[in-house]
């Protein structure tokens, strides 16, 4: 029977592009088996890689400024085909072949994210900030008891359709969402830094050292997006953002006993007494 929306425990969670293709069915099992018991995940999808691939197939060059698109008209058919098209019933059919029920959506069907044009529009063409969810939409399917799986394409009062950069549109469901967990699923095993020569993974960082990284060059290229999403939605209430690889076995299983993986994104260092 459904589950209501405000007792069930929920995170939202976004998977990249680069690793869709490649994660196991026992990534998507997990997320069958921590719905089945009780815990809903929000999914919302990239397809980056996939995007470029059909625009190239198009003789369409992918241009990017400040890891956004470029995206003009011609582009955001693409980039909608695309996510709201292949990647999403992908990853739907995946996850109700294997026994989870979810039901896949684009951010423009009925207006679930609220997008206005970013502030170089000028220079990038139709990339969207995010300004509002219908969170009611997404509690509402989980009220029927199903996943909610979110393309993010979002669109504004005119009627117009915005590109958003994935990790964007995750972090802004999760704070209108008022969940407490982020996970970032991505193909690196969580935030890296080298230490004696070394590449480690962070276990937990503070937003002040994330800007810190930045800075000195430590997070780069498709990182940033991620951990800017990741302290702009804490500041919207969400508690911890953590960052780990889809294949780390039972990634999804521990978040939910709520052990250690990846790296986790607190606000303030957390004193060990
Ligand atoms: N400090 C860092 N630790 C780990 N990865 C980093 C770091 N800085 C930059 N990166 C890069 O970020 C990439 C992940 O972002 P991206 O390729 O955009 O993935 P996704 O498709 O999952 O959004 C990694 O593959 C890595 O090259
Ligand atoms: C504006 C912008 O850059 N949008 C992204 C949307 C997809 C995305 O973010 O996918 P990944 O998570 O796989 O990178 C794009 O067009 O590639």
């Amino acid at each position: 029977m459904g589950h209501s929306a405000r007792t069930l425990r929920r995170f939202v969670m976004k998977c990249g592009g680069s690793t869709l293709a490649d994660l196991p069915d026992s990534f998507y099992e997990q997320l069958r088996e921590v719905q089945q018991s009780g815990t809903m995940p929000i999914i919302v999808h990239g397809g980056g890689p996939a995007i470029s691939e059909t625009l190239s197939k198009l003789g369409i060059e992918s241009e990017f400024v400040n890891g956004l698109r470029k995206t003009s008209e011609e582009v955001l058919d693409v980039v909608e085909m695309v996510l709201a098209g292949s990647m999403n019933k992908q990853i739907v059919r995946r996850l109700n072949r294997l026994g989870a029920s979810s039901i896949g959506l684009s951010g423009t069907d009925g207006g679930l994210i609220e997008a206005q044009p970013v502030s170089n529009a000028a220079e990038i063409g139709f990339v969207g900030d995010v300004v509002g969810v219908q969170a009611e939409i997404i509690n509402g399917i989980i009220e029927m008891g199903y996943m909610p799986v979110v393309a993010p394409i979002g669109i504004d009062a005119a009627g117009q359709r915005y590109n958003i950069n994935a990790d964007t549109a995750a972090g802004a469901v999760a704070a209108h969402l008022e969940v407490q967990q982020l996970l970032v699923i991505t193909d690196v095993p969580g935030i890296m830094r080298v230490v004696d020569g070394e590449k480690q993974v962070l276990p937990i960082v503070t937003t002040e050292e994330i800007e810190a990284m930045i800075a000195s060059g430590e997070i780069y290229g498709g990182m940033i997006p991620k951990v800017r999403a990741a302290m702009k939605c804490m500041d919207g209430g969400v508690a911890e953002v953590i960052i780990a690889h889809g294949t780390e076995p039972n990634v999804i299983q521990k978040l939910v006993a709520g052990e250690a993986i990846g790296t986790r994104i607190v606000r303030e260092a957390v004193s060990i007494v």
